[in-house]
């Protein structure tokens, strides 16, 4: 869906709408490509509204990462930062607006303009149309986020592997080398401590409660949510983020975190609710609604199971603890929902910047990285372990490096059967270190969805199918075309262009499946025969190994090996029962 947005007071709001019925503006002559006119006051009456368009309950067709949408406002009129009528107070440039836009928002295709260029206007609604074709549909849309740059973007010096930073994308709609770049920009500012760029996020900090906009009367007592019902959701193994809102999902990372944060007893990395829930909104802007699984569900049970982890391990460095679990919310920021050979195979100038190693795994820690620099110095400043320790776990999610992972358990496995079969005498093999940790215990979190229950596991499941789908159809529809793998917009491709794996229903069609109480594993299985398959090809090349051997080094957590065994006794029945 794509909103209009006209900002200011009612007067701008007259000429603006002026234009909509000047037969001669562009505007007016593309006012069909809206599905929505929106007048709001203030900016901050635009971010309260974005805020709540991203928590609508799925499938929710205001995430604006469907569709184009535009910010039409005179910068020189009123205070617009709270809606004064006074003229000349708070002026806001466009340019800060799409910067404040690219870096809050990272995944939404919006754009503000001055509704007086007219310029601006027609270069905007020039690509409009077909980027709402690309926004609709789940490759073409793919194929931009991964592959498009524009000309401009510096290419890599490769002899020094210097990498440089990349000017914005000509693009209205995300791309991944747009969210790296502006996400350098966040940096920049931060460490240049813009004022042009705090104004906005003071302005929010202080001017948006976050809290209210959670506060649905279906998951509240007495006008507060019941931050005990979700500490017990988080604290067993039954937790299921399918069936949470986005809502109930921030509500889980924010109880999480404070407590966290809490047991620190660290007064330096103390953080107002109101400023942990605008990063967690933030976080959440930063991760597509419309992939199947890696999404912000998959973030937050993510960061549960990391949590878990810790519990179960008794872990004691109350900083590492929040920490990990930190990492593992970010760990999969602007993930595209394909894989890293894609990028490979089609040489494109984002895996040409990370030399094609973990190009994804290095895409979010980069990001997520400026992201905390941004909104929680403090955590960085504390120490220059954190941000060491949220990297390195952000880059152990890489199944590129797994057999390394499972070589260390083999290791200490044998190292401790050398000490009890030989006791006192050394051996050059070692037990246990801490990096090796934080690497087990993110990587266990990555993949444990196979190891919870059958009904949760197999709905994990059933979205990851569909994403692989998703990644075969791109990879086809290159070969197919040969399109180039810079952008679609490009004159030779433009009229060709169609939709042709629309999501609109498919998503709906999706969420109806998962929110459905009555749906069963056969019932999925039924309808996907390729799950059972696919989750024994997995178990048995990766997870069954992985958790044995983990079970073996920490018996703590013997129960995600026996889960993974229960669950691949029913998957091998289902295959040979439909052979
Ligand atoms: N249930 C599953 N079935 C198949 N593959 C999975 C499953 N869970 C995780 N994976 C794979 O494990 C990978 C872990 O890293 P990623 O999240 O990048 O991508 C994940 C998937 O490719």
């Amino acid at each position: 869906m794509s909103t209009l947005f006209i900002l200011g007071a009612a007067e701008v709001s007259e000429k603006q709408y002026f234009l909509l019925e000047k037969e001669s503006s562009s505007l007016f002559q593309n006012r069909d490509c809206f599905d929505r006119i929106l007048n709001v006051s203030s900016f901050n009456e635009l971010f309260l509204q974005l805020y709540n368009d991203r928590t609508i309950t799925l499938p929710n067709l205001y995430n604006y990462e469907r569709g184009v949408s535009l910010i039409l406002y005179d910068p020189d009129y009123c205070d617009l930062l709270k809606g004064d009528k006074e003229k000349n107070r708070n002026q806001v440039p466009v340019r800060q607006v799409n910067d404040f836009l690219n870096k809050f928002f990272p995944v939404l295709n919006i754009i503000a303009l001055d509704y007086r260029d007219e310029k601006m206007l027609d270069n905007f609604f020039k690509n409009l149309r077909q980027e709402i074709i690309i926004s609709q549909d789940r490759i073409l849309r793919l194929n931009h986020w991964m592959y498009h740059q524009n000309e401009e973007d510096i290419m890599i010096d490769n002899s020094t592997n210097d990498e440089k930073s990349f000017p914005g994308c000509d693009t209205n709609i995300y791309s991944m080398l747009k969210h790296l770049s502006n996400s350098e920009k966040l940096l920049a500012s931060t460490i240049s401590n813009d004022n042009e760029e705090n104004l906005f996020a003071n302005s929010i900090n202080d001017n948006i409660t976050f809290i209210n906009m959670l506060l649905d009367p279906n998951i509240t007592k007495n006008g507060n949510f019941d931050e005990i019902r979700y500490l017990d959701l988080l604290s067993t193994w039954n937790f299921n983020a399918l069936e949470l809102t986005t809502k109930e999902l921030i509500i889980c990372g924010f109880v999480l975190i404070r407590k966290l944060i809490k047991d620190t007893n660290a007064t330096e990395l103390q953080l107002s609710d109101n400023h942990l829930l605008f990063l967690l909104f933030t976080i959440e802007s930063s991760y597509h609604q419309v992939n199947k699984f890696h999404n912000f569900r998959h973030a937050i049970d993510v960061m549960q199971s990391t949590w878990q982890l810790c519990v179960n391990l008794k872990l004691t460095n109350k900083v590492h603890i929040l920490l990990l679990t930190m990492a593992a919310i970010g760990h999969d920021i602007g993930h595209p929902g394909t894989n890293n050979q894609l990028f490979k195979k089609f040489n494109c100038l984002l895996g040409i910047k990370f030399n094609n190693v973990s190009v994804l795994e290095r895409f979010h820690k980069q990001v997520f990285q400026n992201l905390i620099w941004n909104q929680w110095s403090n955590l960085m400043k504390a120490s220059v372990n954190n941000m060491n320790l949220i990297n390195e776990a952000i880059l152990a999610t890489d199944m590129a490096f797994h057999s390394t992972y499972v070589a260390k358990l083999d290791e200490i496995i044998c190292h401790r059967k050398n000490i009890l079969e030989n006791p006192g005498k050394q051996d050059s093999l070692k037990d246990v270190e801490f990096g090796s940790l934080i690497s087990f215990i993110i990587k266990a979190a990555d993949i444990s969805n196979v190891t919870r229950s059958l009904i949760v596991s197999a709905k994990w499941a059933f979205l990851i199918t569909l994403e692989f789908k998703d990644s075969c159809s791109l990879e086809k529809y290159h070969e197919d075309y040969e399109i180039s793998t810079q952008t679609l917009c490009d004159d030779a491709v433009k009229d060709k262009l169609e939709i042709k794996y629309s999501d609109v229903n498919y998503v709906e069609k999706i969420f109806n499946i998962l929110n459905s109480k009555c749906i069963t594993t056969d019932d999925l299985t039924k309808k996907y025969p390729a799950i059972p398959g696919g989750q024994i090809f997995f178990i048995n090349t990766f997870a069954e190994e992985f958790f044995t051997k983990l079970a073996k080094v920490f018996p703590e957590l013997q129960f995600l090996s026996d889960n993974v065994q229960s669950n691949k006794k029913f998957w091998l029945n289902k295959l040979n029962s439909e052979n």
